[in-house]
C-alpha cells in the first residue's frame, strides 16, 4: 500500500483544522489510529469488558484472555524469549521509571557510574538523575559527533568497568537518528553493565528484536505505534526481572499479605499492580495486526521518499536551519527539526496551525540536547505511513506564509 491508499484507515485526517484540511505532521508526539484500532477498543468495551485475572465468571475469563493474548502478541513483535518479559505500563516514561527505582535504586552503590546519551528524552535522562543522586553514584553522558550520531569515542572512552547502567535512545525524537544500540549494548556487556533501551520513537518504524539489540531493558509507547493511549511496554530480560523488587504495590501482583509482610506474584503479575488496562491491550495487539499487515521496510521507505522530497526543498529555503539532517552515515526515521531564522518556534507553529498544519514546537523535552544544539526550542515536523507528499507541498507553503506574515 502506498501512504494514499493508508490514508483511507484514518477517517482523522480527513479533518479539518482552523477551516484547512488537516495536515498531521506531529507523529513523534503521537500517531492517528486506524479504524481497525479504534472498532477494537470499541469491541471490547461494548462486549468483552470486565476485570481480568480475579473474576470467576466467563466476561472476566475472556477479558483475561484478551490481555494475556496481547502479551504474547507484544513478545512476537519485539521477538522477546517469553511472555513473562512483557509487562505492560502506562507509557513508556512508566516503563523508564520501573527500571530505574526497581533496578537502579537496588543495584547501583555509591561510586558507582551510569552512562546516558546527550540526546536523551527527559523520561529516560531525568530518572537516572535521580538514582544517581540517591545512590551516590556518577552521571556521564555521550556527546555527539557533529553529524548528530552519538560519539564513538565517548562509548569507548565513558563506559568503564565501574558502570553499571547505560541507557540510551534507539531513535532520538529531536534528530530522528537511528542510534547502533548493539554496539552501545555490547560495550555495556563488556564491562558488566546494563543496557536499557528507550524504543518510543523506533518501534513504530522498524523491526525491533530485543534479542538482537541486545537489550536488558526495551521501553515503548503503544500510542505512539497506532495503538490508544495509556499501554505501553516494558521488556525485561527475565533473569533480571527476577531479581527486582515490585515497582507499584496493591491488588494482582501479590501472593500471600500478613499482617507485617507480603510475598510477591511470579513474574509479569509483580510489575503490573491494580487494574489492568485491557482495552489498551486489545487495542495494542490490533495496532501490531495492522502494522504486520505490511511490512516495516514499506514503512521506512515511505518515510525515507517524504524525506528524500522535503529535505532538498527546505535547503532552498535561506530562512531555514536543519539540525541533524545532513549525516550521510545513518540512516534516519521520518523526524525533521528546523527552525525559522528570527522566529520563534512557537510563533512558527501557531502560523502553521493557522493553515492546518500541526507541527511540534518547543524544546520536545529534550533540554539538555537543546543546549547542546545551541538552541532554546526548534520545530519539528515527522511523518508516519499516511503522510504524502502534498503534505509536505502544504507543510512548505506554509512556511512561505510565516516568511510573509514575519516579514522575513
Ligand atoms: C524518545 C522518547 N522517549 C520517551 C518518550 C515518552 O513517551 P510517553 O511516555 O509516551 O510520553 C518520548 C515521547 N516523545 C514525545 C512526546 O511528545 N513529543 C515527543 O517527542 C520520546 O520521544
Amino acid at each position: 500500500m502506498n501512504s494514499v491508499e493508508f490514508r483511507k484507515d484514518f477517517p482523522i485526517l480527513n479533518r479539518k483544522m482552523n477551516g484547512q484540511p488537516l495536515v498531521y505532521l506531529d507523529n513523534g508526539a503521537t500517531t492517528q489510529k486506524p479504524e481497525h484500532v479504534v472498532r477494537a477498543l470499541c469491541g471490547y468495551y461494548g462486549g468483552c469488558n470486565a476485570n481480568p485475572h480475579r473474576g470467576a465468571y466467563e466476561l472476566s475469563v475472556k477479558a483475561t484472555e484478551i490481555y494475556e493474548q496481547a502479551r504474547a502478541r507484544v513478545q512476537r513483535f519485539i521477538h522477546a524469549a517469553r511472555p513473562e518479559e512483557i509487562i505492560f505500563t502506562k507509557n513508556a516514561t512508566e516503563a523508564l521509571n520501573l527500571v530505574a527505582y526497581s533496578y537502579g535504586l537496588n543495584f547501583v552503590q555509591p561510586g558507582d557510574e551510569i552512562v546516558i546519551s546527550v540526546a536523551e528524552h527527559h523520561s529516560n535522562l531525568v530518572p537516572w538523575q535521580r538514582v544517581a543522586g540517591q545512590r551516590g553514584a556518577k552521571l556521564k553522558y555521550i556527546y555527539l559527533e557533529k553529524d548528530g550520531n552519538l560519539s564513538e569515542d565517548d562509548i569507548e572512552t565513558k563506559i568503564t568497568e565501574k558502570t553499571k547502567i547505560v541507557a540510551v535512545t534507539q531513535v532520538s525524537n529531536v534528530l530522528g537518528l537511528v542510534n547502533d544500540v548493539r554496539r552501545v549494548a555490547d560495550k555495556a556487556h563488556s564491562v558488566g553493565a546494563v543496557c536499557v533501551v528507550d524504543g518510543a520513537q523506533s518501534t513504530a518504524h522498524m523491526q525491533v528484536d530485543v534479542q538482537q539489540l541486545g537489550a536488558d531493558f526495551f521501553a515503548f509507547s503503544g500510542h505512539k505505534l497506532l495503538s490508544p493511549m495509556g499501554i505501553g511496554v516494558l521488556y525485561g530480560r527475565k533473569e533480571l526481572l527476577e531479581t527486582m523488587p515490585p515497582f507499584l504495590m496493591g491488588g494482582d501482583m501479590i501472593e500471600y499479605v500478613e499482617e507485617q509482610d507480603t510475598t510477591f506474584a511470579e513474574l509479569p503479575a509483580k510489575f503490573e499492580a491494580g487494574t489492568q488496562n485491557v482495552g489498551g491491550a486489545a487495542g495494542l495487539t490490533a495496532a501490531i495486526d495492522y502494522l504486520e499487515q505490511f511490512t516495516f521496510a514499506r514503512i521506512e521507505q515511505i518515510e525515507k521518499e517524504l524525506l528524500d522530497y522535503a529535505l532538498p526543498r527546505l535547503r532552498e529555503l535561506p530562512f531555514i536551519e536543519l539540525y541533524g539532517c545532513d549525516t550521510r552515515r545513518n540512516n534516519k526515521t521520518g523526524i525533521i527539526t528546523f527552525n525559522v531564522k528570527d522566529v520563534h518556534p512557537h510563533d512558527v507553529a501557531t502560523i502553521l496551525d493557522a493553515q492546518g498544519v500541526a507541527i511540534r514546537a518547543g524544546h520536545h523535552c529534550a533540554q539538555p540536547l537543546m543546549r547542546y544544539l545551541g538552541q532554546n526550542a526548534t520545530c519539528r515536523a515527522s511523518f508516519y505511513l499516511y503522510n504524502t507528499r502534498e503534505d509536505i507541498d502544504r507543510w512548505i507553503e506554509a512556511l512561505q506564509q510565516v516568511r510573509k506574515v514575519m516579514r522575513l
